[in-house]
Formats: structure tokens, sequence, C-alpha cells
């Protein structure tokens, strides 16, 4: 938890007007693109309903993919058929088994190991949203929130592979609040995060840190403060400072796109 009380403010956002601004940027970011609308993949997490519920403010023209794999809690796919239909996605909807694609790859490449199949898993859902996308010509509007994004915490060309990343600039914790703030159901919005790759997988449990401790970490390393400030102002240990601002530094190719050697 945060104990230091000026670090508080940057969670106590106005929700209100986050939304309003983010509704209206998306609306106008695909006006803009010149294409016709949005297709997020829904999962049953906070991330992609927060998304998809933006979406289907900003445009009538969105359209959601359920992308359960073996990996998948039943619960989770409960969550995504309830919150499509809360959103009047009923006919506006896919459901897709990625598992006879995942297998195929997995064959082909011959592994059973589940970072490696778990991308795949990941790269499936991207494929199959930028082929949906292009057949109705819309965009694929991605989930992946501010501490994900500094982490390093997705898949490269995975479910990091999308056009626009509306709540790419929230921090976790930001999200939920926000999905609390749009009356998200409870169920979603006090979920543990996961990206349900294997089975048993959460986020927290991966990354070794709650993200009530990282967030406010990441907050002061990207205001520029030094390791030792971070330590003392958050009464966290030093180590995992470090830990956290050396995953920020070496997933950086993750947010860039690929270097360009030019030639001298
Ligand atoms: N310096 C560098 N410059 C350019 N490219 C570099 C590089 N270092 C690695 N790479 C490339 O990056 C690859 C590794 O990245 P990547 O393929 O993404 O794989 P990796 O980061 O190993 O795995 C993805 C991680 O994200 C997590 N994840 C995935 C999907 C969703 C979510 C979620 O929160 O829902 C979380 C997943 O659990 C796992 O921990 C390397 O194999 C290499 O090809
Ligand atoms: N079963 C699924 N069906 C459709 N899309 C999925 C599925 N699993 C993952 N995705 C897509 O990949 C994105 C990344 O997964 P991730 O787990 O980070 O997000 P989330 O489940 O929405 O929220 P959280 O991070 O809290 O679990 C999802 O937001 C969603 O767009
Ligand atoms: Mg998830």
């Amino acid at each position: 938890m945060i104990s230091n009380p000026t670090l508080k403010n940057y969670l106590d956002l106005d929700y209100g007007k986050v939304t309003d601004y983010l509704v209206n940027k998306l609306r106008d970011y695909i006006r803009d693109s010149g294409k016709k609308g949005g297709v997020v993949g829904v999962s049953g997490g906070i991330d992609s309903a927060v998304t998809a519920t933006l979406l289907s403010r900003a445009t009538q023209n969105f359209y959601f993919l359920i992308m359960p794999s073996n990996s998948t809690p039943q619960q989770d796919l409960e969550d995504a058929l309830h919150l499509t239909e809360m959103l009047n996605g009923k006919d506006k909807r896919t459901i897709i088994s990625i598992d006879n694609i995942v297998e195929n790859f997995s064959n082909v490449v011959n592994t059973r190991d589940k970072l490696i199949v778990g991308n795949i898993k990941a790269r499936t859902r991207m494929i199959l949203l930028y082929a949906f996308a292009q057949k109705m010509d819309y965009l694929v509007i991605g989930t992946g929130d501010k501490s994900e994004l500094l982490l390093g915490y997705f898949t490269k060309y995975g479910d990091g592979g999308v056009d626009v990343l509306p709540i790419g600039d929230l921090f976790k914790t930001q999200v939920r609040k926000l999905g609390e703030y749009l009356k998200l159901p409870s169920r979603i919005v006090s979920k543990p995060s996961s990206p349900a790759l294997w089975e048993g997988q959460t986020a927290e449990g991966e990354l070794g840190v709650s993200y009530e401790v990282v967030d406010p970490i990441l907050y002061l390393l990207e205001k520029g403060k030094g390791d030792l400030e971070i330590t003392s102002e958050l009464g966290v240990n030093l180590n995992l400072v470090r830990r956290i601002r050396t995953m920020v530094e070496r997933s950086r190719h993750k947010r860039l796109p690929p270097e360009i050697f030019k030639l001298p």
C-alpha cells in the first residue's frame, strides 16, 4: 500500500473526466484513421472490460472477440459473455476457441514449453483480431495498461500488437478504479489480473509483487527519481526498486518499433 500521503494524489483521478476524455479521443482517433470502428478482444479481465466499455461509448461500430483457450478459466468466459451482453454486444461478438490453432503452431514448433505456447496463444489472438478488423474495416483496439507496458508484461506482437492503446497511460490500480466508476460487474473489478496463458497463472504471482506496490514505484521511476529516493519515499525494499527499474529498461524494445540500422 502507499504509505506516503503525497503519493496518493496520483491515483486520485477524476474518473468522470478521464472517461469523457478517453471516449472522445477514441472516437476522434477512429474517425481520423479513416476506419469505420474498432474490434477488441474481451477476456473477462479488467483491462479489456474497461477498454470494451470505452469503445462502446465512442462508437456503435464496435466488435468483440472472445477467444478462450484450454487455460481460460470458465469464470472468465462467463464474465466475458456477460460483459459483452451488458454492452449490447450480443450481435456484435464472435466466440472462437483457439486451441486447434495453438495446437497446430505448437506441433510445428515441437514444443510444450508453457511460455512459448502461452505467447503463441497471445499471438494467435492478435492474428484473429487483425483478420476480423480488416474484414470489417475496423481498427484493433489495444487493452494494455501503463503498468504492463512499462514492465514489458505482455507478449511482443501478441497482445502488444495493436493499433492504439486507449488506457495505456493508466496504471493497473487506476484501471481498476475506472472500472469501478464505470460500474462494471464487481466480479471483474475485483478479479486478480491474469494473462491466463497457462493454468493457475496470475500476474502478481509471476511478477512477484502486487500492483499496489509496483504502481507507485513505476510512477516515481517515471518522474526520474533515484532508487534510494524511491526506497525511502515508499518504504519499500531497495532490491525491489532495482528489479523494477531493470524490468523497465530491459523491456524498452517492446515499447518501440524495431530499430532500423541507419547506414553511416
Ligand atoms: N534487446 C532486444 N531487442 C529486440 N528484441 C528483443 C530484445 N530482447 C528480447 N527481444 C525479443 O523479445 C522476445 C521476448 O518477448 P516476448 O516474446 O514478449 O516474450 P516474454 O517477454 O518472454 O514473455 C511474455 C511475458 O508477458 C506476459 N504476458 C503475456 C501476454 C499477456 C500478458 C498479460 O498481462 O495479459 C502477460 C507473459 O506471462 C510473459 O511473462 C525475445 O524472444 C526476442 O525475440
Ligand atoms: N480469452 C480471451 N478472449 C479474448 N481476448 C483475450 C483473451 N485472453 C486475452 N485476451 C486479450 O489479451 C489482452 C491481454 O490480456 P490481459 O490479461 O493483460 O488483460 P485483461 O484480462 O483484460 O486484464 P488483466 O490484465 O487484469 O487480466 C486482453 O485484454 C484481451 O484483449
Ligand atoms: Mg487477463
